[in-house]
């Protein structure tokens, strides 16, 4: 699974948001996503995701322009994570996932497949929620339910992956969880992943690539060691920023506004 996306400009109103965006992802490759609030990474996001409509540009999927699959086909490849979940819907755990599972089934299938169960328990116990399978949403504190609502991406199976900003309400320790998967998931396929973040320091552990995005356009593009040993961070977020080199990796601290 390879992605192209080609020239995309959005509007909201009259107000361009996204200025001519051209990048690759390539099989098994992480591409994270950062730059300031408002910037315009959801909605990059949500035009991979055919959430939005471009008004200029394509992307294209294995080579395909992506308005040629069908809506199914395409609800099968590509799950988009919104961080913003209704957790008032009235489901419990276990349901809220199987409706990922929704593209897989028979168009007459009412009860779910062994395959439905065995893709809900793995990733389930994956993301250590299979404890939580008979709780309703409302009942969830806000990490488990960002657990939930990743876990249920994957439960989907997709090609490609969009998340958007997975780690806002994890723990130290399930943010690393949670990326590790993710990451693994993707590199031992030929899927990808496309994961809009804040934390640096989480990119830097976790990126094949790093696209920085300012002002709708992307300013770089490249190993988290050249983005971040360039200026770039430091001019498209106002900060002072000291590198620090930990395991072969770079890791950008700020340590002051300018
Ligand atoms: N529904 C909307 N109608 C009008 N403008 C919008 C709408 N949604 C977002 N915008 C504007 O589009 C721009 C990009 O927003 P977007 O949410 O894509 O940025 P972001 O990089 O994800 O930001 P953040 O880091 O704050 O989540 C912002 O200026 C925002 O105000």
């Amino acid at each position: 699974m390879r992605i192209r996306i080609r020239d995309i400009e959005f509007y909201y109103n009259s107000t361009k948001i996204l200025d001519g965006i051209t990048l690759e992802v390539g099989e098994g490759e992480n591409l994270y996503i950062i730059g300031p609030n408002g910037a315009g990474k959801t909605t990059l996001l949500k035009v991979i995701a055919r959430v939005l409509e471009p008004l200029k540009g394509v992307v294209y999927i294995d080579g395909k322009d992506y308005r040629l699959y069908n809506p199914r086909e395409l609800a099968k490849m590509i799950s988009y994570v919104d961080p913003h979940v209704d957790r008032s819907i009235p489901s419990t755990v276990y349901h809220f996932l199987l409706t990922a599972r929704y593209p897989h089934q028979k168009s007459l299938q009412i009860v779910e497949s062994e395959d439905d169960v065995v893709a809900i328990d793995r990733v389930a116990k994956a993301f250590g929620i299979d404890h939580l399978l008979d709780r309703r949403l409302d009942q969830l504190s806000s990490g488990e339910l960002q657990r939930v609502v990743i876990a249920r991406a994957f439960v989907q199976e997709p090609e490609i992956v969009l998340l958007d900003e997975p780690s806002a309400f994890l723990d130290i320790r399930y943010r690393m969880e949670v990326l590790e998967y993710v990451k693994r998931f993707i590199s031992s396929s030929n899927r990808v992943a496309i994961v809009a973040i804040h934390d640096l320091y989480l990119a830097s552990l976790y990126a094949d690539r790093i696209a920085v995005l300012s002002n709708g356009r992307i300013v770089a593009v490249g190993t988290p060691e050249e983005v971040f040993s360039s200026r770039v961070i430091e001019d498209v977020y106002g900060v002072k920023i000291e590198l620090i080199q930990i395991n072969g990796r770079y890791i950008p601290i700020p340590v002051e506004t300018r």
